[in-house]
């Protein structure tokens, strides 16, 4: 009797630990269900009709097999018809460096600079002039920066410009390994992305340049007491961590004695405010892939949205990842735009140039899911093929940069640009086919 009730006890406990095992199955399925409705929804494109279909196939794999990628090949069908350029596109016009008057004011020929469409002009041959204004003129002011989460002063140069300053965290040839929006900001990313961006003729990206800064007589004397309250001393070094939501008393950057590098990028005019839009191809930033990563139709989801009937907007973001591509960004969670309208603006490529090893082929996602791209980001390509790409960059770079020690861009960098745009014009191809 007492084995054959104990017997009994045994299988209803039996019993009932596989009923919460399977109850724990189905509420974790239920989860992820969940999760992944409210990634999409809180994505804020999709309007109330109903989802298409969604199939996974092969436009959510982004190998190099998927991109079909053989050098030879696309070298010679580059320089065929079909990708024959209507534009010749003249590079060396951008080494143009005229004078400016004394008399005028570079702060203010930046900015009348700006309109909704661009933040520089493509012909900008005083452009140099306010990279040196950048560079030299004097810090009256640094507070801690309100805005974004990485560590940043907000700093006002003589003649009252505001300005972004990017610290250094890691030397040229440190690699991110890992996740592709990991590690800190890369300080000489942002100005090498700027650079690229006028190659390119994406003149959408704030102007940055490269300034090496004395913390102890530039920053600490014109610093509000909330950024003093941060600095420290270490090791002979004096270090700060600043205030935002990465910024911790065991994480600060230090000067290596004498200055500390950073990139100073100049603050648009306060006339353009600017609008935040989630980038339909975020990540998810956890273990949980991202609806786009899993549907094949993914883009046909984004096209059907009220925000992206008018194409240009969808062109604007698939020229965008190409960028992003080439520098290595994969963390392009919100993009902005000026509320008086116009493209995608390339705010924010801190988290670019981490690992010149690596190729994150998704990054080209919008381009692969949606077969499409603007003419004109292609044969601007097209004729930056076989090292051209690195050596006009290193150009634009040196002629308003010729004091940067070292170099921006190490070779290993410049060569995955040559690399990358190979893998583009490969995945460009693959829309014609
Ligand atoms: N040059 C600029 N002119 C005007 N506003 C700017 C400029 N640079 C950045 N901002 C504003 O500050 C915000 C934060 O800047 P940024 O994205 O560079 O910082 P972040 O800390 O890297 O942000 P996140 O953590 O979101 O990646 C931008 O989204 C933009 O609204
Ligand atoms: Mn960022």
């Amino acid at each position: 009797m007492t084995i054959e009730r104990a017997g009994i006890r045994y299988k209803f406990i039996f019993l009932c630990l596989i009923l919460f095992a399977f109850a724990n199955v189905f509420l974790i399925q239920v989860l992820l269900v969940y999760e992944s409705r409210e990634n999409v929804k809180s994505e804020g494109f999709q309007d109330e009709k109903s989802e298409p279909t969604l199939k996974p196939s092969s436009t959510t794999d982004f190998s190099y097999r998927r991109i079909q990628f053989v050098s030879n090949g696309v070298d010679s069908f580059f320089k065929q018809s079909i990708f024959s350029t209507k534009h010749e596109h003249n590079f060396s016009s951008l080494l143009t460096v005229s004078p400016v008057a004394d008399e005028v004011n570079v702060w203010n020929l930046a900015s009348k600079w700006v309109s909704s469409s661009q933040i520089w002009p493509k012909e900008a041959p005083q452009l140099s002039h306010v990279v040196a204004a950048l560079k030299q003129k004097k810090i009256v002011a640094a507070d801690v920066s309100t805005k974004g989460t990485q560590l940043k002063l907000a700093l006002v140069l003589e003649g009252g410009q505001q300005v972004l300053f990017k610290p250094k965290w890691y030397d040229r040839d440190h690699v991110i390994t890992g996740n592709v929006y990991g590690g800190k900001d890369r300080h000489n990313g942002e100005v090498a992305a700027f650079h690229l961006a006028r190659l390119l003729g994406l003149n959408r990206v704030p102007i940055a340049a490269m300034r090496k800064i004395n913390l102890n007589t530039e920053i600490l004397p014109v610093a509000s007491k909330i950024l003093s309250r941060t600095f420290y001393r270490k090791d002979n070094t004096t270090c700060f961590y600043g205030v935002c939501t990465y910024c911790r008393p065991t994480d600060g950057v230090c000067d290596d004695r004498r200055s500390l590098e950073g990139a100073i990028v100049l603050w648009l005019p306060q006339a353009f405010q600017l609008v935040k839009h989630r980038h339909p191809w975020q990540r998810s930033y956890s273990s949980a892939p991202a609806k786009w990563q899993m549907h094949a139709n993914y883009c046909s989801l984004v096209k059907r949205s009220k925000k992206y009937q008018d194409e240009s907007k969808l062109l604007n973001l698939i020229e965008t990842s190409i960028f992003d591509f080439l520098i290595d960004n994969g963390d392009r969670h919100h993009y902005e735009r000026f509320a008086s309208g116009g493209p995608v603006l390339l705010i924010d490529n801190g988290k670019s140039f981490g690992n010149p090893d690596a190729d994150h082929l998704d990054i080209l996602a919008p381009l692969i899911q949606c077969c499409r791209v603007p003419e004109r980001i292609v044969s601007v390509l097209t004729q930056l093929q076989n090292g051209a790409l690195s050596s006009w960059l290193v150009k634009l770079m040196t002629t308003v940069e010729n004091d940067t020690s070292p170099p921006i861009l190490n070779l290993k960098h410049l060569q995955a640009l040559d690399r990358r745009l190979k893998l583009v014009l490969s995945a460009v191809l693959k829309t014609r086919l």
